[in-house]
């Protein structure tokens, strides 16, 4: 299976293999007109059209069966590159008027300023190399089987000058495969500068736990689901017991580590659709998907048992925590914000009634209910 990237990338191979036909149509188009005027035989003519229409189908179809992914570069410059030369120079041996081929020659370089824009320093030494053997070898065999249309001198000076241009092009090319090479070191180390931003911006600090702010994300996130009509979800707010007697006995450092090790614990024991952040100070705020009131506040009781079975050896021998959790179902009538008010006064609640508790909503209506 392609990933995304991928797919997007075949289709861009497959437009660009049928807009490099448009340019094999205007060499084919050039040698028309050479027949037209009387240089270039019509049976030749026809016969440039099929392996131009080869080359083109052939390279579409190759993108089209996906036959390129087993190839290093996926986009085959060098291998267009190379195919594509060989219609023109095929044309050019049976073009009969010398005068017109040193004209026409100018098709070769066309591959290779395609090239400059894709290939790599190496390959397109190799390709330019590849351009003058090719270019060698037409004058070679025109010279050996059809000498009426070569004057040799000619030859030596067309030769050399396209050795000056191919070298040029191969000197800009390279210059150009450095520059695209440093684009892409600096896209690459872009995206990862960004990436630690966002998540620098969403995560606290101290725990590693999403902060306030992921946390309202993730809320409205759900709560347009649910709006949407999807299913409903539930919040606990979650705050330390007595946590200010850690600090005040044990030091800063060790009410850090206990909300560190209070963090991880909760992390290792949500599921993955599950958010837990940090709200603010030693209050968590657990956000729970598809999660109806029951749920939420078994899943709440069992954190709570968990918490107070954690052991803190390291601050003193046998240390403990509790916590307090307020729970609270989003209801379709409020926006969030009136969610983790419900489960605040919740949380308030259960701290009131002696801590170490679970607590919702209904928990109170139903004890302040009259008899
Ligand atoms: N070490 C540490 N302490 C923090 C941090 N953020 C808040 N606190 C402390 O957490 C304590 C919270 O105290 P209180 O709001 O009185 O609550 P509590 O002592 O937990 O009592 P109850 O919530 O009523 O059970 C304060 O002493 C804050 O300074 C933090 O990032 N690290």
């Amino acid at each position: 299976m392609l990933s995304d990237r991928e797919r997007k990338s075949q289709r861009r191979r497959e437009r660009v293999a049928l807009s490099t036909s448009v340019s094999y149509m205007l060499t084919w188009l050039t040698f028309a007109v050479a027949w037209a005027v009387g240089v270039f035989p019509g049976k030749h003519l026809a016969i440039l059209l099929l392996m131009t229409a080869f080359v083109s189908i052939g390279f579409w179809l190759v993108f089209r069966l996906k036959l390129n992914l087993r190839f290093r570069d996926k986009d085959l410059t060098a291998e267009q590159m190379a195919l594509s030369l060989i219609p023109p120079l095929y044309a050019l041996f049976f073009l009969e008027n010398p005068q017109a081929r040193s004209s026409i020659l100018l098709i070769i370089f066309i591959p290779l300023v395609y090239g400059i824009l894709g290939l790599r320093r190496q390959q397109f030494i190799r390709i330019g190399i590849l351009n003058f053997l090719f270019c060698i070898l037409l004058i070679g065999s025109l010279w050996w089987l059809r000498p009426a249309y070569v004057d040799l001198r000619i030859e030596a000076v067309q030769l050399t000058a396209l050795l000056v241009v191919i070298g040029q092009l191969i000197l800009i090319g390279g210059y150009i495969s450095e520059l695209r090479n440093r684009l892409k070191k600096n896209n690459i180390q872009l995206e990862e500068a960004l990436e630690t931003i966002q998540e620098m911006a969403s995560t606290d600090e101290l725990t590693g736990l999403s902060n306030r702010r992921a946390l309202m994300e993730k809320i409205e996130q759900e709560f347009s689901r649910c709006t949407r009509g999807g299913p409903g979800f539930s919040v606990c707010l979650i705050d330390v017991d007595f946590f200010k007697r850690i600090n005040d006995t044990f030091g800063h450092h060790a009410g850090d580590q206990v909300l560190r090790e209070l963090a991880q614990m909760m992390k290792d024991c949500l599921r993955k659709i599950d958010c837990v952040g940090r709200f603010g100070g030693e209050e968590f705020l657990l956000v729970l998907p598809q999660t109806a009131l029951e749920g939420a506040v078994m899943k709440a009781e069992r954190l709570r048992q968990a918490v107070e079975g954690m052991r803190f050896d390291s601050i003193e021998q046998g240390l403990t925590i509790t916590i307090s959790i307020g729970v609270a179902q989003y209801d379709c009538n409020e926006n969030f914000e009136q969610t983790i008010a419900r489960a605040d006064t919740a949380l308030y609640a259960a701290k009131n009634r002696g801590r170490n508790q679970t607590r919702t909503e209904l928990d109170i209506e139903a004890s302040s209910a009259p008899a």
